[in-house]
This record gives structure tokens, C-alpha cells and sequence, in this order.
């Protein structure tokens, strides 16, 4: 048993927790992987970090070591209690609350085992905020999600659209037995570099069009999914602004650069009717 698995256990004993599943509530219990993660993050006194889904500390008290500031996000206010009664120094501010909901401080690192069931919202919502550096665990499914190439099996949306919005590299993998209570799953830690690069308005609705029949040649996925881009567009101008290279190749095989141009021929073609 590591220290840090008999100091969680300790903590929830003290405190009568019962862990709930359906909010993510898996504890990381791995001193080594703990370690790696804080050391990915490379923290020093000029960081604010943001770190969501803080439950009871397992990394927010080491971070408040290493970092100026860190502001912690978490849900249950039951944990966040807890939370607060182990905090020793006063650069931790704690946010009890919904991730998704409530604002974000200026931060510039991100470093959270995040809660499961809020990977892709919870993502994209961190991404519209400027940062430097991202250190985020996700279930590796969907870490492999987001860095895979066009013509995989994984290549999804996400995939398209982390391509422009961050550098994402897997730096680590996490097997069920790294938490308490185990998870049915095995977890990934990912970095995330932001880009600044801004995506055209329509670029969303594109991708999701498109995604919805990936394995169907683009120009019968963009007739079947047309209604989900919100633009006011004839589906016959569009097919003939699009090059048949594009139209031709199955949605799963285009390159993100390639639904780019879709994205941009339609935005030319709007702003010229
Ligand atoms: C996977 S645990 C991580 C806990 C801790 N950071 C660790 O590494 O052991 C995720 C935490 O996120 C909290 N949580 C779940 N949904 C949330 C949400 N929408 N916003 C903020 N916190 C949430 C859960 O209560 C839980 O404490």
C-alpha cells in the first residue's frame, strides 16, 4: 500500500465520503504517477494553475507548493469541505461548483485529473480561455481520440478540431489500479499547448455534419447533415464551389485541412450571396 493510498484512505475514513461514481469521484492513489503529473506541469511561483475536479487535494496541496497561485474547482460541496479543511497556506482559492458553469479565473496552467463525463465540453471550454500549458487526464479512449490522424479509427471531431486548436501529446497512461476506487477503465495524461489559432464561425457545424456518416463519401454526408449548419446556404452552390478530390474521399479520410477549406468555401459563398 503507498503513502498516498492509505493517506486517502485515511482522509475518507475521517470524514465518512462515500465516493459516487456518476460524479467521476476516482482518487488518484499513485505516489509515482502523482509525481509525474506535478512534474509535467512544471510549476513554479509565477503560476496561477486552474484545476478542476480538486476532490480532496491529492494534487491541489502539492500544487499550492510549487505554484503562486492555484484555484481549485469542485462540484460537491461535501468534498470541497474537505478540501478546504486540508488547505494549510492562503494562495488556494476553492470554487464550489459545476466546471462547466462557473467562470474561470485568468490562469495560464491547467493541471487536473478531470471528471470523466465532462472530457469534451470541459475541454473545448478551457480552450477558449488563454493558457500556456494543459496537463489533463482523460479515459484513453478518448486521449487516443484527440491526437489520432485522419484515415484511423479514432479520427473524430475532436480530433479536427484539437488539430488547430492545441499541440496535444500523450505523455503517460494510468491502469485502473492507479485510483481509488478503481474505474473500468484505464486513463491517459495528455499536455495541451493552445495555439491561439481562431477557428471560422461555421467550422463547428461543418465537422459535426460531416462526422455524423464518417465512413460516407463527403458529398453524401454533407447532403444527408446540410440542415446541421447553420448557415443560410443552397446545398447545389456548395457542391459546386467544393473540388472533387474533397467531395470524393470518405469524411474519416479528410485532413483537417481539408474540412478547413470546406469550412472557408462556405463562408465565402455566405458572405456572397
Ligand atoms: C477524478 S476525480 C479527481 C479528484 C482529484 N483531483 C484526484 O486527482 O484524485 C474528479 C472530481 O471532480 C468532481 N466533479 C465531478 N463533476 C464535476 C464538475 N462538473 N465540475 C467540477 N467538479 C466536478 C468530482 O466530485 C471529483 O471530486
Amino acid at each position: 500500500m503507498t503513502g498516498l493510498y492509505r493517506e486517502t484512505r485515511d482522509v475518507l475514513r475521517k470524514y465518512g465520503v462515500r465516493l459516487r461514481r456518476s460524479l467521476g469521484q476516482n482518487y488518484l492513489v499513485d505516489d509515482g504517477k502523482r509525481q509525474r503529473i506535478l512534474g509535467y506541469g512544471n510549476l513554479g511561483p509565477d503560476d496561477h494553475v486552474l484545476e478542476i475536479g480538486a476532490g480532496i487535494g491529492t494534487l491541489t496541496l502539492p500544487m499550492a507548493e510549487l505554484a503562486g497561485h492555484v484555484t481549485a474547482i469542485e462540484s460537491d460541496p461535501f468534498i470541497a469541505g474537505i478540501l478546504a479543511d486540508r488547505i494549510k497556506g492562503d494562495n488556494v482559492d476553492i470554487i464550489v461548483g459545476d466546471a462547466l458553469k462557473v467562470d474561470f479565473p485568468a490562469f495560464n496552467k491547467v493541471v487536473s485529473n478531470l471528471p470523466y463525463q465532462i472530457s469534451s465540453p470541459v475541454t473545448f471550454r478551457l480552450l477558449r480561455h488563454e493558457f500556456e500549458l494543459g496537463v489533463l487526464m482523460y479515459q484513453k479512449e478518448f486521449a487516443a481520440r484527440m491526437v489520432a490522424e485522419p484515415g484511423t479509427r479514432d479520427y473524430s471531431r475532436l480530433s479536427v478540431m484539437l488539430h488547430f486548436l492545441a499541440e496535444v501529446q500523450i505523455v503517460d497512461y494510468l491502469k485502473p489500479g492507479c485510483f481509488f476506487p478503481r474505474p473500468r477503465v484505464d486513463s491517459a495524461v495528455v499536455t495541451v499547448r493552445p495555439t491561439g489559432f481562431s477557428l471560422p464561425a461555421l467550422f463547428e457545424d461543418v465537422c459535426r455534419a460531416l462526422f455524423q456518416h464518417r465512413k460516407k463519401k463527403t458529398s453524401k454526408s454533407l447532403r444527408e447533415s446540410f440542415h446541421e449548419i447553420k448557415a443560410d446556404l443552397d446545398f447545389s452552390e456548395v457542391l459546386d464551389v467544393l473540388p472533387s478530390e474533397i467531395l470524393e474521399k470518405r469524411v474519416f479520410q479528410l485532413k483537417p485541412e481539408e474540412i478547413l477549406e470546406i469550412t472557408e468555401r462556405m463562408e465565402e459563398l455566405s458572405a456572397s450571396s
